[in-house]
């Protein structure tokens, strides 16, 4: 059934459990994430960026909508990274349940005003919003923010934001990035600084650049004939860690991407003469939910729809 991402997160947080938050660009995706949620009894939340709503437009929107009011687990519909407030108006429009506006990349008052902003529009139609504080390592949405210049979320601004925009969840930045390449080997995770967050803040935090990018896969996507570097994503361990400190939201998409790339490139190696999309995109989808499905016993949300 189609809730609010606060409904999902507030029990997750309370509960000590994470749920994932699954980006997806099309049917194959969506149906490998629900699938996944259904199976395994798990609540669980679909994040579409402005990218993928540019690429899928009222069709991916409207899909999504209808399969997550359909299945039979708490589902929110989530626009992820939104830019602008004009961005969080359509998602709004179309009938998301949960909305970000990112402007972690804006000085502390900017970021406060927009964030005040969409949280009064959205929760004029009960929509929840997740709000950024603190710059993740990498390439964000719509910045390159280098290392040097990587600013992780500090603790008493972080509570000072929420009390001043009224924002239902943080997205914080203690070490992730998005993309691959998340650093040289397992990635530094501020364990103490989230400790600190999550006693300020009350609110479910959220975790960006979650993913584990796992040396099987990315062997598995060389194999296929892929290229990718020195990948690296961030430790199951450290993930169990960052739940138990208070993340209640944990954000994967790269994870699912290799899986479906992978498949699809070994698909069209296997048979030269096949023409059938349905041949190689259907064992993609399988290995989408498969991922989902391990994502979700690793954060705990298996059995809590
Ligand atoms: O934060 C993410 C995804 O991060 P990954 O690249 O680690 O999957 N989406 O908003
Ligand atoms: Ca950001
Ligand atoms: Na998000
Ligand atoms: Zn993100």
């Amino acid at each position: 059934m189609l809730v609010t991402g606060l409904e999902i997160l507030k029990k997750a947080r309370a509960e000590g459990y994470g749920v994932g938050a699954f980006n997806t660009n099309n049917m194959e995706f969506t149906q490998a994430i629900l699938e996944a949620a259904e199976e395994m009894r798990s609540p669980v939340i679909l994040a579409l960026s402005e990218g993928a709503l540019k690429y899928g437009g009222k069709a991916l929107a409207t899909l999504v909508q209808e399969l997550a009011r359909d299945a039979r687990v708490p589902v929110a519909v989530h626009l992820d990274h939104g830019s602008s407030y004009e961005s969080v108006l359509l998602a709004l429009r179309l009938g998301f349940t949960s909305v970000m506006i990112d402007k972690s990349h804006e000085d502390f008052e900017t970021n406060v005003r927009e964030t005040r902003r969409v949280v009064e529009a959205a929760h004029a139609v009960g929509v929840t919003v997740e709000a950024e504080l603190g710059r993740l390592a990498g390439i964000e949405e719509h910045v390159a923010v280098d290392e040097k210049d990587a600013l992780l979320t500090n603790p008493e601004e972080a509570r000072i934001f929420m009390e001043r925009t009224g924002a239902d969840y943080l997205a914080v930045a203690i070490g992730t990035s998005h993309g691959a390449y998340k650093g040289k080997g397992r990635p530094f995770i501020d364990h103490p600084r989230l400790e600190r967050i999550a006693a300020l803040v009350p609110a479910p935090l959220v975790l960006h650049g979650a993913s584990a990018v796992p040396p099987e896969l990315v062997e598995r996507f060389r194999a296929a004939g892929g290229e990718i570097g020195e990948a690296a994503g961030i430790h199951p361990e450290d993930i169990k860690k960052a739940i138990a400190l208070g993340v209640a939201k944990i954000n994967t998409d790269t994870d699912l991407r290799l899986a479906f790339t992978a498949l699809v490139r070994e698909g069209l190696n296997k048979n030269p003469k096949e023409f059938d999309p349905r041949k190689y995109l259907g064992p993609a989808r399988e290995a989408v939910k498969e991922v989902v499905k391990s994502r979700m016993e690793l954060f705990g949300s298996v059995g809590k729809a």
